[in-house]
């Protein structure tokens, strides 16, 4: 994919050709060069976050978004967010790609709710100083809220026995907050628990909020203020909504106030694994009243750029049982045979699952040469526990490459100041050049000072050579400490400007947010690092072990969304894995999540018996169902040789 470095001048709309692609198909280009509010609904690797990369060079390169206007795209997950971002500042000259806003719906919601705090009525205005509660309301929460606040309001249990607490969290604490709560204060018990509830949270002796409570809030917000409504339609010509699919109410009501009726074109982006029915033409749920309300315009995407041909003839077929009218997904580039293959194995126990696929993941990498980085591991949930046999029999392999579960790291390393951090480290330790690490330090510094000129550019350079230089000094001899690690981080930090980091990522300017992330990179890097003696402290491997270079993620199907590994092995295709399939078609869904995250290979497990008790796969039996139907039929494991090249029987 080009870098474009130079300012380039404005283009037709005529003129203007996708970039870094061969081309895109026919209904993916007329939604990039759509001008009216857009649904994209497409399959597994149709190229929608590419298709939203394309759409903003489309926009900004022709001027359709004009300067000062700006592009808001907004995704679920961080990593998602800061793929997007990637790929459009990858393409664009910077003056362009300084114009898209790339953020998560958690963080837009904050950050709007930060900055404008004392517009926020005050009755509902939160003290600058709360903290973050990152799980919502339970059942058992909500239970003895109801409990304390009636108590309070002198109502005993037979006033409020009657009141469902996960309901009343759902569609009364987390309803639309009016701007004066007198209506609510004088409304039946729950409305008034409702407040009581708010005023708790919102106290300045505790104040705590949840990502529901600050969306709520920032919709207040928007809808209280009409200046502060108008000076957010006015800047973004454009929004992106990406995974519009699992768009929940809160957000789609935060979306509704913002830009519903306004000038702002929208683009929502569907994944029809989410929500099979799409894939027919036939619009459902949210997705559906999205194209009422905003009267957008379908398009239907049926090309998959990520899989080989063998795979996405599973995946449609897949698509067909679940929904007859599915459109037959299509390779991308026309090809029609490739290497692609999909196996189900099944074994006695955890542990002879464990040895095959250490076997497997063993030669992909060591014999066919993938990196680790290429192949993931998937578990439905309780990632180490599913995955502890695995890592064990990896160990006993290979001390080369090992397994790790990403939950934790995914979050901090798609943050910018960890991706500063990491890059200077990693220039200033390693032995050969780091020419992207380089060209990405001195594109962040140049968006941290001003100016362009030749005499400001060197100060520039200069500033950042003598920061590395003097990081590659001291790292050598750095303490094996918090205290030594976090002084190195806190250098680099300085250099760049604390205060133009936090001008550049709005997250950073509220609470301890930013300390914390430094503190935690600390930690890790630490981790790595200080329990190694002196003389064999090597940084190069603690970055690379840290960034993962040498390590398999393992990780919920969740984390997996949006990503795309050459081998996919996914743990346990069982009942109890499942849990206890309340929702089948959210599962299914998950299933197809895992399933449509392989370009080569996608393998599927089952134990009959894991951590000592037999498993059962009565109720993902229809997942079985649809394989066998796709001709993948289950192998009994023990008879496959692992250890061969080729598994053979
Ligand atoms: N027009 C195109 N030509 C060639 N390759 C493409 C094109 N569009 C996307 N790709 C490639 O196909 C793969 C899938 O693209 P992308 O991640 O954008 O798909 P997606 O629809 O967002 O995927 P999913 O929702 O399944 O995660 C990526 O490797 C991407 O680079």
């Amino acid at each position: 994919m080009g870098r474009c470095a130079t300012k380039k001048s404005r283009i037709e709309p005529q003129d203007w050709r996708p970039v870094g692609v061969a081309g895109l198909e026919e209904a993916a280009e007329a939604a990039v060069r759509s001008e009216k509010n857009s649904i994209v609904v497409a399959g597994p690797g149709s190229g929608k976050t590419e298709l939203l990369a394309q759409r903003a060079d489309y926009l900004l390169r022709t001027g359709i978004c004009p300067d000062p206007k700006r592009i808001l795209a907004i995704s679920f997950k961080r990593d998602a967010a800061k793929n997007l971002r990637e790929r459009v500042a990858d393409r664009l000259p910077e003056n362009l790609a300084e114009r898209f806003d790339s953020w998560t719906y958690a963080a837009f919601d904050k950050q709007i709710v930060d900055r404008f705090r004392l517009a926020i009525p005050e009755c509902w205005r939160p003290p600058t100083d709360y903290s973050i509660d990152f799980y919502e309301i339970g059942d058992r929460t909500a239970s003895s809220i109801i409990q304390r606040e009636a108590s309070a309001l002198g109502v005993g249990p037979a006033g409020y026995s009657q009141i469902k607490p996960i309901a009343w969290f759902r569609e009364q604490f987390l309803q639309r907050l009016p701007v004066d709560p007198s209506d609510l204060a004088a409304g039946s018990l729950e409305d008034r628990i409702v407040v009581a509830a708010w005023r708790r949270y919102l106290s300045p002796k505790r104040p705590i909020l949840s990502f529901g409570m600050i969306s709520r809030l920032a919709e207040l917000l928007v809808r209280a203020n009409p200046q502060l409504l108008s000076a957010l339609r006015s800047t973004y010509s454009h929004v992106f909504l990406d995974e519009f699919q699992d768009t929940t109410d809160l957000q789609y009501d935060f979306v509704r106030t913002s830009f519903h009726e306004s000038k702002s074109i929208l683009t929502a982006v569907g994944d029809t694994k989410q929500c099979i029915m799409t894939w027919a033409g036939a619009l459902a749920g949210v997705t559906r009243q999205f194209a009422d309300e905003y009267r957008a315009e379908p398009h239907l995407l049926r090309c998959n750029f990520r899989s080989e041909p063998e795979l996405i003839a599973i995946i449609g077929s897949l698509a067909k049982q679940i929904e007859p009218y599915a459109v037959t997904p299509i390779h991308g580039l026309g090809k029609q045979h490739g290497e692609g293959e999909c196996r189900v194995f099944e074994f006695a126990d955890d542990e002879a699952e464990a040895n095959a696929i250490a076997e497997v993941l063993t030669q992909t990498i060591e014999i066919d040469g993938i990196s680790p980085r290429d192949v993931c591991v998937i578990c439905r949930q309780q990632v180490s526990k599913y995955s502890d046999s695995l890592s064990t029999a990896m160990r006993a392999r290979t001390a080369a490459v090992q397994v790790r579960d990403e939950s934790q790291l995914q979050d901090l390393l798609s943050e910018p100041v960890v991706t500063i951090l990491l890059d200077a480290f990693q220039v200033a330790t390693s032995r050969t050049a780091q020419p992207v690490a380089w060209e990405r330090l001195q594109k962040t510094l140049s968006q941290t000072t001003y100016g362009n000129t030749d005499k400001v550019v060197m100060r520039r350079n200069s500033l950042l050579s003598t920061t590395i230089e003097k990081l590659a000094v001291s790292l050598p001899g750095c303490e094996a400490t918090g205290r030594g690690v976090g002084s190195q981080l806190l250098e680099v930090v300085k250099a760049f400007g604390v205060d133009a980091i936090k001008l550049n990522h709005e997250p950073y300017r509220q609470g301890d947010f930013f300390k914390k992330t430094l503190q935690d990179l600390a930690t890790e890097l630490l981790k790595r690092y200080g329990d190694k003696p002196t003389q064999s402290r090597d940084w190069t491997h603690v970055l690379s072990d840290l960034m993962g270079e040498t390590s398999i993620p393992i990780m919920t199907i969740h984390k997996s969304k949006g990503l795309e590994y050459h081998t996919v092995v996914f743990l346990g295709l069982e009942d109890a894995a499942f849990g206890n399939l309340s929702d089948p078609d959210g599962e299914g869904n998950n299933f197809f999540v895992a399933m449509s995250r392989a370009k080569k290979r996608v393998l599927f497990t089952f134990a009959k018996n894991r951590f000592g008790r037999t498993q059962k796969r009565d109720k993902v039996e229809a997942f079985y169902g649809w394989l066998r139907v796709a001709g993948v039929p289950i192998e009994d494991g023990s008879k496959v040789k692992f250890s061969s090249r080729i598994w053979t029987y």
